[in-house]
């Protein structure tokens, strides 16, 4: 089997509040898949259901391999050390937790602190280092560098890659287009709980033609327009200039970013 999980048609309401209207998606082995969409698409909804921690009203979902889960938001008790909680979670995973283990994990550094006392990235380190105890060949992990300062968001995203290179499986969920551009194979876009596009980062791109930005710098000042084949425009704009008798000095293209694509597909509005 190729694929790590399989979502079929999933539907889930919460009372007369309907939140996953048919949900279909596959994430295949070994690649890194990201739920993408606005606040309230459903993610988490259908992350959870994946997870087989939230019932669902119909669908099928199948989830192929040794499972490790980051929720969006987890807590231990105040006053235990990593040290203790990494030891209990080995304990229950059956697996051994030595001094090695908790380096690999990056969670030397503060492995004697209590709980309480741990920052916000050093919390979803421990949380990610306890769902890695049990060696998963899948990893669900929802919004992972949420609350995350930049060093934080890159020594996680460096171990995401780490783990990708291992062979593991990574489904996640996301709001963060540059995070996901920079890490994922592929991507599913959730609006309302549809899916409105599955495929990779530069698919996303290409299925939006109409996205050049054209910017040029001539003698007599800058200007902007926007081209749905940038070959002929670029042609028709520089003729233009010549027939003007204008020196153009610089241009510049833009294919547009993954955020204006995810704003136009899921229809918000950019800030
Ligand atoms: N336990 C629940 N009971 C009732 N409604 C819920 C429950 N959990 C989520 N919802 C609603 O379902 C919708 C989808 O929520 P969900 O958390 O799945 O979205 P999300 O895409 O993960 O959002 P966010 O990015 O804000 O975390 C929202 O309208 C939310 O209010």
């Amino acid at each position: 089997m190729s694929y790590a999980v399989k979502v079929e048609n999933l539907k889930k309401s919460y009372g007369d509040h309907t939140v996953l209207k048919g949900l279909s998606f596959h994430v295949k082995k070994g690649e890194v898949f990201a739920l993408l969409g606005g606040n309230g698409a459903g993610k988490t909804t259908a992350l959870e259901c994946v997870e087989g921690l939230r019932r669902y009203d119909s669908g099928a979902i199948a989830v192929n391999g040794r499972v490790g889960i980051q929720l969006q938001s987890s807590s231990l008790p105040a006053h235990i050390r990593p040290l203790e909680a990494v030891r209990l979670f080995a304990e229950w995973n059956r697996v051994k937790a030595d001094t090695a283990t908790l380096a690999a994990l990056g969670i030397n550094s503060f492995a004697k602190k209590q709980y309480l006392e741990l920052s916000t990235g050093q919390k979803r380190r421990l949380h990610l280092a306890l769902a890695l105890l049990g060696d998963p060949e899948l990893l669900f992990l929802d919004e992972p560098t949420a609350g995350l300062d930049v060093e934080g968001r890159v020594s996680l995203h460096s171990q995401i890659r780490r783990l990708k290179a291992e062979g593991k499986t990574i489904l996640l969920a996301s709001h963060d287009m540059a995070e996901v551009e920079s890490l994922c194979d592929r991507l599913a876009i959730l609006k309302d709980g549809s899916l409105v596009f599955c495929g990779t980062a530069a698919e996303l791109t290409a299925k939006s033609g109409s996205r050049y930005t054209i910017s040029i710098k001539t003698e007599q000042g800058d200007e902007s327009f926007f081209a749905d084949n940038i070959a002929d425009a670029m042609l028709d704009l520089l003729e233009g200039y010549r027939q003007k008798g204008i020196a153009v000095l610089d241009i510049k293209t833009d294919r547009g970013t993954l955020e204006q694509h995810f704003m136009e597909l899921t229809g918000r509005e950019q800030q």
